[in-house]
């Protein structure tokens, strides 16, 4: 599959606005944060490996790309995933990396968890990215290459573009860094550390540590491959050197892409279904199952559906740490009754865009009355009306104006190519949900809550 290099959609896409319940049954592919630290561990490890039902995404492509660039053999291979091919990997070579470009898009997880295995190769490898990707804080990552003895150039603004000079081996010990701005300089080294000639251990010294989630992921990833990772100190990793086994693994389908389907319920009202969810995550988007019902809805596992209820009536909460699963959620407190106070999100200037910006900007614009904090944003009830909700090349805004569009008259999203990052199918699959939209059972044909009750994009 291929993704164009960096997606934009020329006119806004009117976004569906439904009048009547939902009743949906939602399938999502795999997980962004799983696919692309299996891609990179696959690289690394002793023999060949398998993904199974990987996500096929920008992300994933340029991760994919990458791992080719630096030696890696990446084949599409038949399988059972309903979102494209399996893919097997054949790890690196230990081959010279002259000159080597890396294209990083926008992806977080290339240009963090990349650099470290460039960094094992001999010779240069130069990473760039999209215009937004260069103002993504990178400066915990080049600093750690430094400090583990490897050449990193780059023009001193702690961000891309640079160049990693490798010379076959990173010797890897002890290594303090602050990842108060992503925990994905934690996982990149994390991910690369058992290959470093003395391991590594790992100490954050900053203040705040955002999407602990993540790294946890990161620690059972690395487990489930043979890697000794001793984390019972907080804040500290210590990772064995060793073999990373090569290993056959199922990606659990994206439980934050999962996030604006599931939520569509509480907009419109009705029922929405998603199977294949994990019994045991450590997905983010896990906590679905607390945070829609703290807005008024409710969330019933069994069996590995998810099942999510709403009225239609959104209530205010108070939700702390919620990372990459914020923008879909301020787009729920910004059609909820009461407010809404979120926190421990002040990371979130650092990822696709200003997320916290882009959010008030975009929602104040519609009419709503949200409001940024020190480390997060307080989001008040108004009433919102059409309009253009610009995207700023975010994925997660594009899904966040969808979610308000479901309800509010006239909404057009800017750039809904740009949900290609992660889940290039969401435009269709957004339809089909809307298109479940049911009329309550006494409406006349004709009246106002008549069936097919979806307007707006076709
Ligand atoms: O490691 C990962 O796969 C991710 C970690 C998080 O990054 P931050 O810690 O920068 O929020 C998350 O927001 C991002 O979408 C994916
Ligand atoms: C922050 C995100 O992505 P990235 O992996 O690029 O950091 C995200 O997907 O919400």
């Amino acid at each position: 599959m291929s993704f164009p290099a960096n997606p934009q959609t020329v006119s806004p896409w009117p976004a569906p606005r439904v009048s009547a319940p939902l009743d949906a049954d939602v399938r999502v592919p795999g997980s962004k944060s799983l696919t692309n630290r299996y891609l990179v561990l696959a690289a690394l490890a002793d023999g060949p490996s398998r993904l199974r039902a990987p996500l096929h995404s920008r992300d994933t492509a340029l991760m994919v790309q990458s791992l080719r660039a630096l030696g890696a053999t990446v084949t599409e291979i038949d399988g059972d995933g309903a979102f494209g091919p399996d893919l097997e990997i054949r790890p690196m070579d230990s081959g010279t990396a002259s000159g080597t470009g890396i294209d990083c898009g926008l992806a977080g997880t290339v240009m963090r968890f990349v650099p470290p295995l460039a960094a094992l190769k001999t010779g240069s490898t130069d990473f760039d990215g999209d215009p937004h990707a260069r103002q993504r804080p990178m400066a915990a990552i080049i600093d750690a290459l430094r400090a583990l003895g490897v050449t990193v150039h780059d023009d001193g603004r702690g961000a891309l573009p640079f160049s990693v000079a490798g010379t076959g081996e990173v010797a890897g010990g002890r290594l303090e860094i602050d990842a108060g701005a992503s925990s994905q300089f934690v996982s990149a080294l994390l991910l690369a550390g058992a290959r470093f000639r003395d391991g590594l251990h790992l100490v954050h010294v900053g203040s705040t540590l955002p999407s602990r989630e993540h790294i946890a992921m990161t620690v059972q990833v690395l487990r489930g491959v043979g890697v000794q990772v001793d984390d019972s100190v907080p804040n500290e990793w210590r990772v064995a050197p060793g073999h990373i086994r090569a290993f056959d693994v199922a990606i659990e389908p994206d439980l934050s892409n999962a996030g604006p389907f599931l939520a569509a319920a509480l907009v419109a009202g009705g029922t929405v279904r998603l199977a294949g969810w994990p019994e045991h995550t450590t997905q983010v988007g896990d906590r679905w199952r607390s945070i829609l019902p703290a807005l008024g809805g409710t969330a019933t596992l069994s069996r590995g559906t998810l099942t999510v209820t709403g009225s239609g009536r959104i209530t205010g909460a108070q939700l702390a740490d919620t990372s990459e699963l914020a923008p879909t959620v301020a787009a729920l407190c910004a059609l909820a009754d009461s407010p809404s106070t979120l926190t421990g999100i002040a990371h979130l200037r650092g990822h696709e865009t200003d997320r916290l910006a882009a959010l008030v900007t975009e929602i104040n614009r519609l009419g709503g009355n949200a409001e940024e904090t020190e480390d997060g944003l307080i989001i008040r009830p108004a009433p919102l009306h059409g309009g253009v909700f610009e995207t700023y090349a975010d994925h997660r805004m594009a899904t966040a104006g969808a979610l308000i569009g479901l309800a509010v008259p006239g909404v057009l999203v800017q750039d809904i190519g740009t949900t290609a990052k992660t889940l290039p199918e969401f435009p269709q699959l957004w339809r089909e949900l809307a298109a479940t939209a049911q009329p309550p059972a006494a409406a006349e044909p004709g009246s106002a809550a008549a069936p097919g009750r979806t307007e707006g994009a076709r």
